[in-house]
């Protein structure tokens, strides 16, 4: 397959590195990430090992965006830019594995050819042409209102060739809600606590993180997805004990001085929520503290 990685920072370094071993891949990365990649080729350490050569740019032409699969693996506030981009070629699908509901700001620019996505690999850039994986986890794409879907078979057979564990899944709007509500619990609860996610498995910041995947829950019922306010808070607590000693990418953040992901995880549950009419005075309440943290301690 011929293969674009929209914002190939950590995840998509790690993907797209990975992919690279058996497709044509183009990394769309930042300089000097981008430069040493040409150069000197992608080294994937720490639970997986690779070394590859990607092609790699910080300007894609739209030739360079033509192509068989997109993915976009940029944070949540650059969807919009990456869909626009992204338009000025011609992907033939195209899939976000983003955290938060980014998907919509990509239907805007791209219509149909958009596919949900989500990810559980663990990724973090160790500096310019390596990236660390941290975790293996597991890939599910699909359609965005969900059923069977060839093409999202195709997709998840081309990352299994390259060994990445990935399937496509007919429930992805459940999923994504479910993945959101586990966001809204552990991401904005342990970056404003600043601790590691297995600090939730205790009272009283596990009944913060529940109240919020119970008011996610709440949101996507509005919104016709079948997920129960029992589903979503055992998602969290799943997701704590298999991540215990992980540091949340919004954790990682704010210690990092860095924008968060607030506006697409807390702050989309309550916008959503505020549309239907289903009050989410947890996730409003983390979100206006996450604002606050970011009017001040936004540094990079
Ligand atoms: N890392 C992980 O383990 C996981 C991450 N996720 C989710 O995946 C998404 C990406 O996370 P992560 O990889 O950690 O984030 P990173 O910030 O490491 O990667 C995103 C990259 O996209 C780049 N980018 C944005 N716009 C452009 C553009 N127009 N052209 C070129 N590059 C661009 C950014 O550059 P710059 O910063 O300079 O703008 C950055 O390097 C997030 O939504 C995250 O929540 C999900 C599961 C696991
Ligand atoms: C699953 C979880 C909470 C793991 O830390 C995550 O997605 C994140 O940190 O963004």
């Amino acid at each position: 397959m011929d293969i674009v990685v929209f914002g190939a920072g950590a995840l998509g370094s790690l993907v797209g590195g990975l992919l690279a071993r058996d497709h044509h891949v183009t990394l769309v990365a930042r300089d000097p990430h981008a430069r040493r990649i040409a150069g000197q080729g992608l080294q994937v350490s720490g639970e997986l090992d690779a070394h590859v050569r990607p092609r790699a740019t910080t300007a894609p032409t739209p030739a360079d965006l033509t192509c068989d699969l997109a993915l976009v693996t940029t944070k949540a506030y650059d969807a919009v830019e990456a869909g626009r981009a992204l338009a000025s070629g011609d992907p033939a699908v195209v899939c976000s594995l983003s955290n938060g509901l980014t998907e919509e700001a990509l239907v805007a620019e791209l219509g149909d050819r958009v596919l949900a996505g989500s990810a559980t690999y663990g990724a973090e850039l160790v500096g310019p042409g390596e990236v660390r994986c941290t975790g293996v986890g597991r890939i599910h794409v699909g359609e965005l209102g969900g059923g069977d879907s060839e093409r999202a078979e195709r997709v998840a057979a081309a990352f299994r060739e390259s060994g990445l564990d990935c399937e496509a899944d007919p429930e992805m709007p459940r999923r994504r809600w479910e993945k959101l509500a586990v966001n809204a619990g552990i991401n904005a609860v342990t970056a404003l606590a600043r601790v590691e996610n297995g600090a939730l498995a205790d009272a009283p910041a596990r009944d913060v993180a529940h109240r919020a995947a119970r008011e996610t829950a709440r949101v996507a019922r509005a919104e016709g997805v079948d997920l129960a306010d029992d589903d979503a808070v055992a998602a969290v607590d799943t997701v704590v004990a298999e991540t215990a000693a992980n540091r949340s990418s919004m954790l990682q953040d704010v210690l990092d001085g860095s924008r968060t992901e607030v506006d697409a995880i807390s702050g989309a549950v309550v916008d959503r929520g505020a549309a239907h009419g289903v009050a989410t005075p947890t996730n409003r309440t983390l979100a206006a503290l996450l604002r606050a943290w970011e009017a001040d301690g936004i540094t990079e």
